[in-house]
């Protein structure tokens, strides 16, 4: 395997005053790999991509990128890497064709600036000002000049926040070209469609740490699936079915607000399980909804723990997966 692009090792990061918005974040990103960075505002986010970005030491850890410190070792780390320029980098009275040539004139070998253009959908507004581009479209153009030097790494710091959902879907495409052509990227952002459209690892921090992180399939699969149906009245815990799952653990049933509700991770099987009980019992399951477990939810799980201060971290590794969002009609 070729050696990772990106190395975080326990990172921390301490701001003056001494709030430590980091503590202990590690992950790796592969050549050709979409890493996300997920988490609640203030998770530390920002403050891990900065170090990342060589604009930040770290307090203490290990941060590599390329091989190299980025904040020690900048000028290595700076030609082969992306970056978005702040809104304002060029002025304004450029056009979007003026702008992508001057910055190819500071490239050692820059894609054609016309075909940059193209590829960031502003074509048509090639010879348009600066000033004159809407928002959406100015962010556009500061990614196309990112990833105009061919950079071997690409840091995204929400790349599509309030963009619509044109500008979002051509920011998309722009970037799943990049890591096709083998380009690693790290990206933040608030979008869970996003991180489950286009990483290939992503991680969701709380109170600066990870709390969990994967594949989006593993983290998924980490939460559990939940199946719930109206018990008949005057159903008491005692009376609702005991089920296990295939390797045998007990399956947690329980009666929440007037409802059955199982939480598994194996739905399949414990669903089978449940129909064969509801039929020797000749209970209905009135009501039944089966609601396979999403990032999002995953997300408001991590946030929950971030709430309560708890953040220990999940494994995830290749769990058996059981999903069958296809399959089953679900209800959240
Ligand atoms: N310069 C600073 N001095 C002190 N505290 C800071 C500083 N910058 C950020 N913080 C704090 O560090 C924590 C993490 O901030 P950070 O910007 O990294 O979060 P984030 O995950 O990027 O959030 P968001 O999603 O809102 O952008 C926050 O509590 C923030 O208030």
């Amino acid at each position: 395997m070729s050696a990772p692009v990106v190395e975080v090792r326990d990172l921390r990061r301490t701001f003056a005053g001494g709030f430590e918005a980091v503590r202990g974040v590690s992950f790796d990103v592969a050549p050709g790999e979409l890493f996300a960075l997920l988490g609640t505002n203030g998770a530390g986010k920002t403050s891990t991509m900065e170090v990342l970005e060589g604009l930040a030491p770290a307090t203490s850890g290990t941060v590599r990128v390329l091989g190299h410190d980025p904040y020690r070792e900048r000028r290595a780390v700076r030609p082969r890497t992306g970056v978005v320029l702040q809104e304002g980098g060029f002025p304004r009275d450029l056009t979007v064709l003026e702008a992508a040539r001057t910055w190819a004139g500071t490239l050692t070998a820059p894609r054609p600036p016309e075909e940059v253009v193209e590829l960031v959908g502003l074509a048509d507004k090639a010879d348009v000002r600066i000033r004159q581009l809407s928002g959406g479209q100015r962010r556009r153009l500061d990614l196309g000049v990112a990833v105009m030097g061919r950079p071997d790494v690409l840091f995204l710091d929400e790349p599509t926040t309030g963009l619509d959902p044109e500008s979002r879907r051509t920011t998309w495409e722009v970037v799943r070209s990049m890591v096709a052509d083998g380009m690693a990227v790290v990206l933040t952002t608030h979008y869970l469609e996003e991180a489950e459209q286009l990483a290939d690892h992503l991680a969701i921090m709380a109170a600066g740490e990870v709390v969990v992180a994967g594949t989006p399939e593993e983290v998924v699969a980490a939460e559990p699936s939940r199946v719930r149906w109206r018990p008949a009245p005057g159903t008491a815990a005692a009376d609702l079915p005991v089920l296990v799952e295939p390797d045998g653990r007990p399956v947690d049933v329980r009666l929440e607000d007037g409802r059955a509700v199982v939480r598994t991770r194996a739905l399949r099987p414990v669903l089978v399980r449940l129909l064969a009980w509801a039929d020797e019992h000749g209970d209905d399951l009135e009501g039944l909804a089966v609601t396979s477990a999403s990032l999002e939810q995953v997300f408001l799980a991590a946030a929950d723990r971030d709430r309560d201060g708890a953040t220990a971290p999940v494994a995830t590794g290749s769990p058996d997966r059981h999903d069958h969002r296809d399959l089953l009609e679900t209800s959240r």
